[in-house]
């Protein structure tokens, strides 16, 4: 019979539980014995709600304190010596690890973090050396697995693989070089694995999962023989456990050739990312006894799924093997990217809600599935109601708003294009916004203070009228003018007061989009966002920033910037529909936001900027998927800003993110904006570097300071950063500014920052000139 699981559970709790006694035990507010507590209640909380919708087997280890990755890496010993020789205990050496450690004497900075895979989850990046070693050091897995097991539970403990481990880690500072090739740490690694293994199978596991996701990047493709003989090893090292080799977030390729040789029991593959693998995999293991686990219910969206075609697919695997004891159902990956409960939503319309599937509600898919395989009429009346609201869901979408359809259908090349060439642009524009050499400018918000989000709580309670807020948000733009003229910034900006966050404001007043009141996934840590719902076509119905720039223009002589979030950025941040294309949708943002675009330059502003720190991150894993993304990516940030006239000199910001790709680089420079921002006070010239190389001749501003960190560096420090600039770009076409907005710092901080800023500029526009 087949069985159902899921590979794992948000670990937040219903209502949060786990966020708060995190930050209350960091603030030092509880002991480690109620933060402990508190987590095994939750943890025993989500076994409970699995079993409850019926899931069969049951995943252990996916709860974490922090993240999976650094509870692994703790676990095993990757851990670099400053916080290993610390002296701190197990707990306390552990969220140094994750967020540093400034107390009695010890003062240890965090572990980078990273994206995992392409997901908006950030993980503690492995640091390994010439000389790691590694060792069992802590029980975790093992305790969570007996806890579970004794709690009465059909226990699989899960783990991230060793390959998968160093592949997503660096190499750490200490190293002797920085080429070193972490991999050739892969042997003495995966023996402390085999060891965990054999103390789980003694504890009594059957199966364990192994995640290991970079089989679905390219990369793999080099590590068969690493996979062969690691695997292998763990055969030896625990000869009677079954290991599930969990692939997930795409597909496995070529690398299945492989994959099916491994010593494993079974075998994990997502068919919502990547159906058409199926027959290849059947194909693969079909003359073996390889269990495989179906993804089917989708860990990364928050949809409902269409449970007839899952059924169909695991029909035809059992038919394919034979034998449905050798099918498992499953979600795709692990709901920690989904949030827990439809059940704490109480505002949103009834059939809207009815679209939706969180992590809870997805066990419940699993085990239908299930139970449907095993007797197609224990499940009829739930797979009749899901067709109901599978239906309901095409028909809104196919009907929800044809203009939209229409208007994509109708572009034109054209449409795509600025008026004329950059260098007759930049000609213009310099002329009427009367800019100097090296101008300076910042990347948009300023602080968001107390008095701020103390007021839009207020508002958005209605304690306070509109007239009231907006008044207050006028009161505030002014502020802000005066202070950014006191400080001589060149291009000024309206400071963001009015939001709450760069997407979320957007998306509220954009058409197709809804809010969730708990829908929170992990960011990282005890960071937790809750991302906006595409539910159908984008539209604008009104202007959405006109008056506040506007407003803000009318205070100064000096040009305005207007400021708005890119058609990429708020796909990325937010769940995008599944029925039709990410590409689909980018697009209609990009003609909501050129109406924006083109509305703003007729109110005179003269200088918008279209943030899109998201578009490196939605790159696809696979390498040959880049071009088809980043060509409609940039396609969408052109549609929205090529609509104005020559004269407007259009920006883009990116941050967050690696850029020292050739790929991204040609990408940006094929925005055609007129003028860049990055991040890039901690990354020396090597962007810079690949910016010359690909021929980038439009004005760049490389941040000349960290926005994150409440240290001013002085003038002369930020000046010899332009100087630098200047031997790797034209210097007429270096901007100065910071790495990103200033929301996050005082202004006391970002004044004294600022005004060292502009006194650096002042400098260069002497001694460089
Ligand atoms: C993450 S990029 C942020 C850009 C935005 N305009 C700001 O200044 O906050
Ligand atoms: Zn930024």
């Amino acid at each position: 019979m087949a069985q159902s699981s899921v590979l794992g559970f948000p670990r937040v709790g219903p209502m949060r539980e786990v966020k708060k006694a995190l930050e209350a035990f960091w603030s030092g507010k509880s002991s480690a014995e109620e933060l402990q507590k508190v987590a095994t209640t939750e943890r025993l909380r989500t076994y409970s709600i699995m079993k409850e919708q019926g899931v069969e087997i049951i995943p252990t280890g996916t709860f974490s304190l922090y993240d999976h990755v650094l509870d692994i890496s703790a676990t095993v010993g990757v851990v670099p010596p400053q916080y290993a020789n610390s002296g701190l205990n197990e707990l306390d050496r552990y969220f140094a690890m994750a967020r540093g450690h400034q107390k009695n004497g010890v003062d240890l900075p965090a572990q980078e973090m990273q994206k995992w895979f392409d997901s908006n989850y950030h993980y503690i990046v492995p640091e390994f050396t010439e000389d790691s070693t590694f060792s069992l050091q802590s029980t975790k897995p093992i305790d969570d697995f007996v806890e579970a097991k004794k709690a009465g539970y059909n226990a699989r403990p899960v783990i991230v693989g060793p390959i998968t481990l160093i592949a997503i880690g660096k190499v750490g500072a200490a190293a002797k070089s920085e080429s070193f090739d972490t991999m050739t740490l892969l042997p003495k690694l995966a023996a402390v694995y085999g060891e965990l293994l054999a103390k789980l199978s003694e504890a009594g596991a059957e199966w364990v999962q192994i995640d290991e996701p970079v089989l679905c990047l390219d990369r793999a493709a080099s590590l068969s023989s690493e996979f062969k003989q690691t695997y292998e090893s763990f055969a030896k090292a625990a000869p009677k456990l079954n290991i599930l080799l969990a692939t997930y977030f795409g597909r496995l390729d070529k690398n299945l050739d492989f994959v099916k040789d491994l010593p494993i029991a079974g075998l994990h593959i997502d068919l919502d990312r990547a159906p058409e693998q199926l027959d290849a995999v059947l194909a693969a293991v079909k003359d073996k006894k390889t269990v495989l686990s179906l993804g089917l219910v989708s860990g990364r969206n928050i949809w409902k799924t269409d449970l007839t075609a899952a059924l169909a697919t695991a029909k035809k695997a059992i038919e394919a093997l034979g034998d449905a004891k050798r099918v498992i159902v499953a979600s795709t990956s692990s709901l920690q990217h989904t949030p827990i409960t439809t059940a704490n939503e109480k505002k949103l319309p009834a059939d809207v809600l009815d679209w939706f599937s969180f992590a809870t509600e997805k066990c419940a898919e699993v085990a239908t599935l299930a139970a449907a395989l095993r007797d197609a009429s224990s499940a009829s009346s739930i797979l009749e109601a899901n067709e109901k609201s599978i239906k309901a869901r095409r028909d809104f979408e196919k009907n929800s708003n044809p203009a939209v359809r229409e208007r994509l259908a109708a572009i034109k090349p054209e449409d795509y294009n600025r008026k004329s060439d950059f260098s007759v642009r930049s000609k213009v524009q310099r002329e009427h916004l009367k800019l100097p050499l090296f101008p300076t400018t910042t990347i948009g918000s300023f602080p968001q203070t107390k008095e701020i989000r103390a007021y839009r709580a207020r508002f958005t309670k209605g304690d306070i009228s509109s007239e009231e807020y907006e008044k207050f948000l006028e009161d505030e733009i002014r502020d802000v003018v005066k202070r950014q003229e006191a400080m001589g910034l060149d291009v000024l900006v309206h400071g963001e007061p009015e939001r709450n966050d760069m997407v979320q404001y957007f998306g509220e007043l954009l058409e197709g989009f809804v809010f969730t009141q708990n829908a929170w996934v992990q960011s990282f840590g005890s960071r937790y966002v809750r991302p906006p719902v595409i539910v159908s076509d984008v539209s604008r119905p009104t202007a959405m920033t006109v008056r506040w720039s506007k407003f803000a223009q009318s205070l100064t002589e000096k040009p305005m910037k207007g400021m708005l979030t890119g058609p990429v950025t708020i796909l990325n941040w937010s769940f995008p529909r599944a029925d039709v294309s990410r590409e689909i949708q980018a697009r209609q943002i990009g003609l909501a936001l050129r109406d924006e675009v083109t509305d703003l330059e007729q109110a005179g502003i003269s200088s918008i900027q279209v943030d899109e720190p998201a578009i490196r991150e939605g790159l696809p894993l696979r390498e040959e998927d880049h071009t088809a993304y980043l060509k409609w990516a940039v396609e969408s940030f052109r549609l929205a800003t090529s609509g104005v006239t020559d004269a407007c000199n259009v920006v883009s910001h990116f941050c967050y993110s690696d850029f020292a790709n050739r790929q991204i680089m040609e990408s940006i420079l094929n925005l055609d904006a007129d003028m860049v921002s990055i991040e890039n006070s901690k990354a020396g010239a090597k962007i810079l570097r690949t910016f010359r190389d690909v021929k980038y001749s439009q004005d760049i501003g490389p941040g000349v300071f960290d926005i994150h960190s409440p240290r001013v560096p002085t003038s002369e420090e930020m000046y010899e950063r332009i100087v630098a600039f200047t031997k790797v770009l034209d210097k007429s076409n270096i901007w100065v500014n910071p790495d990103c907005g200033l929301k996050t710092r005082t202004w006391d901080e970002c004044t004294k920052q600022c005004e060292a800023m502009v006194q650096a500029a002042i400098k260069a526009r002497k001694e460089l000139a």
